[in-house]
């Protein structure tokens, strides 16, 4: 690195140092002003504060609310200024062996895709500058040699996509290793040698990348992306290297279904989006409190922001913000979480002193390359050399020097393979300082030193102005030379109004705070008695149908996957007794005495092993029929009767006196039904009684 870019180059720490936060705020769009919409945004970039006016502010204190960050930068800004005035300095950083993070936070339509990536030609964004910095470094650096590898991924609904692997099918998962943080398994790596296949990566990419449209924005991006550079230095001859790693986020924006328009699809997405922005802003949240626990599990996106939020790299948040009057309420929760990022504390460690760099390896295996093939080389030389004059002495057959010449040719072949090896291997590194004068123009690097030192001067400029603000507030009163008591009083009185307005928006704030935690509580109520809704129907499903032992069973094999992030059912470990297996018969495998029995009538049956199994028979629910008990009297009739028909041959049924009725009427009456019954009772008697004579009925 040269003297100059040192210069810029962010402080070396191995201490704290603060997530610098910048806001940027963009021009009105055509919709908004064609919908009459007021800029409600006013932004003072030499001090860095920006000021919102509330337009439905009800009372004074509610009116503007002030915000103060590193910097500020309003819609006329270029994206040149902000990429030499903030990012610059981080990268400059990366390329002496830190870890960098620059991500894009804001609303849904408010230029996060735009400043990350932006347009061709001056509008291109921060990752294609980075691109030209990097490889200007790259071009200057003489006596080192680099290993430069691009990555590219999105977090598509909770899922991993590798944007330049698209149709690997390798599952993602994020795993914690020791010293490299959260990686992302089976994701390709693309080495790079110049800026510009670092730019046919990152369009590669992005031409895959989700996106849809939406009533805010006619690209909106549907997915989180991350653009990780990887850049490995070694000093020649050196047995370490020291690793630079650079993430660019490109964030999908925040949403209210109200305003996106956004319907299936789209509004999957967008609960998505929303979902694990809020975990963002609680990670934000935990680590501005310096909570004891920080829920960087709650989300992919926070697992893989964790180095850079709370951990050993350099960052920087761009708060994207729109002005527009109807975006107010959006705008102000961007800059509340974008103010509360300000006092997250990282600490970032040089990745120096690396011993398991892959360059190191390339560096290992290129020496044993070339190694190899000077003595192959040399080796064949000299045998067939010697052979030839061996030959000379001994024989001049035609033979054996047709083989020597073989021998030859094959040595050959192999030395040019070792040497195809050697070249491609050697093509993945980059010697620094080769293109000095092919590819950097003089001119152009002074002009890029230049523009780097007036923005580090701007930097320190609102860095000053910011600190005599404060300073001027507290020093005030010392300064002031009272002449008389009055002066004195009316100086005090000045300093309460301040004071006390100053309180009144204190009090404004906690109020608006208030509402906005009662609005996320009520959020987060919702989504609780869903999910123990949600609960309520498995359990119904697990106490109805699965066992009270198997249950047992299943929670003891249950334990959580912190790779994962997710519950498995560990391998239960079976052990069967041998004493408890079936008898084999002396066969290969148990057989049962069915298919042995089979067996026996026909070799083809031996496969089928049927079990003997005894039927488990249902409960018997009817009962064998007992006929009706018969009044004694009847029966004495009846067995009279059937006397008389097995004598006489035909029945006689004679009524008994004493049951006789007093009238006639009631006489004939009683004496229909008597015989009636006598005849049905008769009848019954033949039937159950098949095979006896069917004798006539004749009644006297
Ligand atoms: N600073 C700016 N100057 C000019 N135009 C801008 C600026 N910022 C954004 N725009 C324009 O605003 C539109 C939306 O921007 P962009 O797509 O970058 O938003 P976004 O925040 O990435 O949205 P989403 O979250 O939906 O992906 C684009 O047409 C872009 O060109």
């Amino acid at each position: 690195m040269t003297s100059d870019e040192e210069k810029f180059t962010m402080e070396k720490s191995s201490c704290n140092e603060s997530v610098q936060v910048v806001v940027r705020c963009r021009p009105l769009n055509e919709k908004e002003n064609d919908s009459n919409c007021t800029s409600v945004v006013k932004i003072y970039p030499s001090r860095g504060v920006i000021e919102v006016e509330n337009p439905n502010a009800r009372s004074e204190n509610e009116k503007n609310k002030i915000f103060t960050y590193d910097s500020v930068y309003d819609e006329r800004s270029t994206q040149q200024n902000l990429y030499d005035e903030t990012v610059r300095p981080l990268v400059a950083s990366v390329l002496e062996g830190y870890n960098g993070c620059v991500f894009a936070y804001g609303q849904t339509g408010t230029g996060k895709t735009f400043t990350m990536e932006g347009a061709d030609g001056d509008e291109k964004g921060i990752i294609p500058r980075a691109f030209e910095q990097i490889w200007a470094h790259i071009d200057r650096k003489t006596g080192v040699e680099f290993l430069v590898s691009v990555r590219y991924l999105e977090i598509y609904m909770e899922e991993i996509r590798d944007l330049l692997r698209s149709k690997s099918t390798k599952p993602h998962e994020l795993r914690e290793t020791n010293g490299q943080g959260v990686t992302v398994t089976n994701l390709h790596s693309q080495t790079c040698q110049s800026a510009k296949d670092m730019c046919r990566a990152m369009r590669a990419g992005n031409a895959i990348r989700t996106t849809g449209r939406t009533n805010m924005n006619e690209h909106s991006s549907r997915s989180h992306a991350i653009f990780q550079i990887v850049i490995e230095m070694a000093e020649e001859r050196s047995k370490s290297v020291k690793i630079g790693k650079l993430s660019l986020v490109d964030l999908a924006g925040s949403e209210r279904q109200s305003k996106t328009g956004a319907t299936g699809d789209r509004f999957k997405e967008a609960t998505k989006i929303n979902k694990s922005l809020s975990s963002l802003g609680n990670v934000i949240y935990a680590l501005a409190e310096n909570s004891s626990h920080i829920p960087y599990r709650d989300s992919k996106l926070t697992r893989l922001l964790q180095d850079s939020l709370g951990g050993n790299s350099k960052t920087i948040m761009i708060a994207n913000v729109g002005p527009a009057s109807m975006n107010y309420e959006e705008t102000i929760v961007t800059l509340r979480y974008a103010y509360r990022a300000k006092s997250i504390k990282n600490n970032p460690v040089k990745n120096e002193d690396m011993k398991d760099g892959k360059l190191l390896g390339l560096q290992q295996e290129i020496e044993r390359l070339k190694q190899l093939i000077m003595e192959k080389s040399n080796g064949d030389f000299n045998a067939s050399f010697n052979e030839t004059d061996d030959n000379d002495i001994e024989s001049d057959e035609e033979g054996s020097k047709e083989e020597k010449e073989k021998k030859l040719e094959l040595g050959k072949m192999e030395v040019d393979e070792l040497a195809k090896k050697l070249k491609a291997l050697e093509k993945q590194m980059v010697h620094g300082g080769k293109n000095i004068v092919d590819s950097v123009n003089e001119n152009e690097m002074r002009l890029e030193q230049q523009r780097g030192e007036i923005a580090a001067r701007k930097k320190r400029e609102v860095e000053m102005q910011q600190k005599l603000e404060l300073e001027e507030e507290t020093c005030i009163e010392l300064k002031q030379v009272f002449a008389s008591l009055q002066q004195q009083v009316d100086f005090k009185r000045d300093k309460l109004k301040r004071l006390n307005s100053k309180l009144q928006s204190i009090r404004q704030e906690i109020r608006d705070n208030h509402e906005v935690y009662v609005k996320d509580r009520q959020e987060i109520e919702e989504a609780n008695d869903e999910a123990a809704m949600h609960l309520r129907k498995w359990f119904l499903i697990i106490d109805n149908f699965v066992p009270s032992e198997e249950r047992t069973r299943l929670i003891n094999l249950a334990q959580f996957d912190d790779n994962i992030d997710n519950w498995v059912l560990r391998k239960e470990k079976i052990r069967i007794n041998p004493a408890d297996r079936p008898f084999a018969h002396n066969y290969r495998r148990p057989i049962s005495d069915a298919a042995l029995q089979m067996s026996h009538a026909s070799p083809k049956y031996r496969g089928e092993n049927v079990l003997d199994l005894k039927l488990d028979m249902p409960l018997r629910t009817t009962q064998d029929y007992t006929p009706p008990a018969i009044c004694p009297q009847i029966k004495s009739i009846v067995t009279d009767v059937i006397k008389n028909e097995l004598e006489h041959g035909h029945i006689v049924i004679k009524m008994p006196s004493h049951s006789m009725g007093r009238n006639v009427s009631s006489k004939v009456e009683q004496e229909g039904k008597y015989k009636q019954a006598t005849k049905a009772m008769v009848d019954m008697h033949n039937f159950r009684n098949r095979g006896a004579s069917s004798a006539k009925a004749g009644f006297q």
